[in-house]
């Protein structure tokens, strides 16, 4: 089930929406979901839907709606396991997977984005999380007090991620991208200085200097007529830096290391943490016939824990066919391969510790993504629930915790592209093999993938192989790249830790 909290309040299964009844019923879910699996005491929701004067029936109220509640979920659910309401005394306990909530989603998102280095992702993550609002918080349902009460803290923490997320987009020199967005947030939240001095350094690195004081004098006018407030020092220091051209204002004019001058230049994410030294793939002399040409001819190269591996090169180069010895699907003409330590022939244990995603993966479109991965959980061994559970917080993981009711055929390409890596995730691999995951989506839809790939790999270790036309999209996100030609290795591996 997919419960929503940030806009309307909504229940949803599988494409279909609950009925959780009128407005008051509405808000007493609204209330059990802000605090999963926690008792809420009968008097705390006649407080929060009452707060002046409760009739004398308000208990009684509040018993009623709730066990229309637990029926709704109930018969929403069709007997499945996952989310149900509790009676403890006189207290009710929503008991659920809290990631099925938008709110708590929004915040676990949010504290990954906050660990992440790279601003890149970080960015894409905080978009995700923003873009999980679609209102204010309850906003068919709760009263102007109790909005006070239960969501302050809500907004507080989505504007704290708007500003974060500017803040890394201008770091990675995107104000051209971000000065309207900035405009209307200035426009809609005039007091927030952070705000103002993010619209300030972005029409300046547009070369909108007059554009950029301006925005000073209004925000410096503003707080001095609504709350007799000065500008905070930053906004000050930062007028000064922008009448003395301060080069320090300027945006990241170079964001890569420098390209080099090999025939295959790369260049990399800079990772912080090195790469571990352990092996996760060792490939030896790998070589494939068919017929009297060669495929693949005799290539060499490890792909060490939580690197991202591009195999590079053009149509016919011999891609597919290594990843395809890789995952066991083909057998070598010649040559080893192991993967933590598993020899290649080893078939079946090969496969439980690799996770693939084939160029062209079919998936059935009559499938919601979520009975998709709960059944590839199943095929893995995974109880029911386990299975379930797992694919819950894998579409989360690939963004598309939204989407896990939707049938796979309404499903984008790149949505597809997600629920293919999601399920190359599903057994929990120490190897992912991804045949040209970006092949076939527009520019954007790209960088987001590939990001997606960095990201897992990053944040679980993973080692990642992936193919892929060379393009620079696909080598900013890798650690190393090898470059394959007419089945040879055309340059030595190139690591970029
Ligand atoms: N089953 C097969 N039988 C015969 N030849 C094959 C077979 N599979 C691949 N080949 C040949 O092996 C060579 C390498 O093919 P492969 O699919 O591995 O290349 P690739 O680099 O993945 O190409 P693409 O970018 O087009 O996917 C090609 O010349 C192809 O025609």
């Amino acid at each position: 089930m997919d419960f929503r909290l940030l806009g309307a309040v909504e229940a949803w299964e599988q494409r279909l929406q609950l009925d959780l009844g009128p407005r008051k019923q509405r808000f007493a879910f609204a209330v059990l979901a802000l605090h999963p699996n926690q008792l809420v005491s009968v008097e705390r929701l006649v407080d929060l839907t009452w707060p002046s004067q409760p009739p004398r029936t308000a208990q009684h109220a509040i018993h009623v709606r709730v066990s229309r509640l637990r029926r709704a979920i109930a018969d929403g659910r069709g007997g499945q396991d996952d989310a149900n309401i509790i009676t403890r005394g006189s207290a009710y306990m929503l008991k659920v997977n809290p990631l099925s909530i938008d709110v708590h989603r929004f915040r676990a998102v949010v504290t990954g984005a906050r660990q992440e280095i790279d601003d890149s992702v970080k960015v894409s993550l905080l978009r995700h999380a923003l873009s999980m609002w679609h209102g204010p918080p309850l906003a068919d349902v709760a009263t102007p007090d109790a909005a006070a009460v239960l969501c302050q803290g809500l907004e507080a923490a989505r504007l704290a991620a708007l500003e974060e997320c500017l803040d890394a987009e201008l770091r990675l020199g995107r104000h051209a991208a971000v000065v309207d967005e900035l405009t209307d947030l200035v426009a809609q939240h005039p007091h927030r200085q952070r705000f103002q001095a993010q619209l300030m350094l972005a029409l300046y690195r547009c070369g909108r200097v007059t554009d950029a004081l301006d925005a000073y004098r209004a925000a410096r006018i503003r707080l001095a007529d609504e709350q007799a407030l000065e500008p905070e020092s930053r906004l000050s220091e930062l007028q000064h830096a922008i009448l003395c051209a301060d080069p320090a204002l300027e945006g990241p004019l170079v964001r890569h290391p420098p390209r080099t001058q090999l025939p295959h230049e790369i260049w990399s994410f800079a990772r912080t943490d090195p790469l571990s030294d352990e092996v996760a793939v060792d490939v030896r002399d790998l070589s494939k016939r068919y017929g009297t040409s060669w495929a693949v001819d005799g290539i060499s190269f490890t792909a060490r824990k939580g690197e991202v591996l591009g195999l590079l090169g053009p149509y016919g180069a011999g891609k597919t066919t290594t990843l395809r010895m890789l995952s066991t699907v083909v057998t070598p003409t010649r040559g080893e391969i192991s993967v933590a330590g598993v020899p290649g022939t080893r078939h079946n244990e090969i496969r439980k510790l690799i996770g693939v995603l084939p160029q062209n993966a079919g998936h059935p479109g009559h499938q919601t993504g979520l009975e998709f991965l709960t059944y590839h959980g199943r095929l893995f061994g995974l109880p029911r629930s386990e299975a379930r559970e797992r694919a819950v917080r894998l579409l989360g993981q690939v963004g598309l915790g939204n989407c896990g009711g939707a049938r796979i055929a309404t499903y984008s390409r790149g949505m597809r592209q997600r629920l293919g890596i999601a399920r190359a995730l599903v057994n929990d691999p120490a190897v992912v093999l991804l045949d040209e995951p970006a092949t076939g989506l527009d520019p954007s839809g790209q960088r987001d993938i590939l990001t997606l790939v960095r990201t897992i790999a990053e944040a679980r270790g993973i080692t990642m192989l992936l193919s892929a036309h060379a393009a620079p999209e696909v080598e900013r996100i890798c650690t190393g790249v090898l470059i394959l030609e007419r089945g040879k290795l055309a340059s030595g591996q190139v690591m970029t830790t």
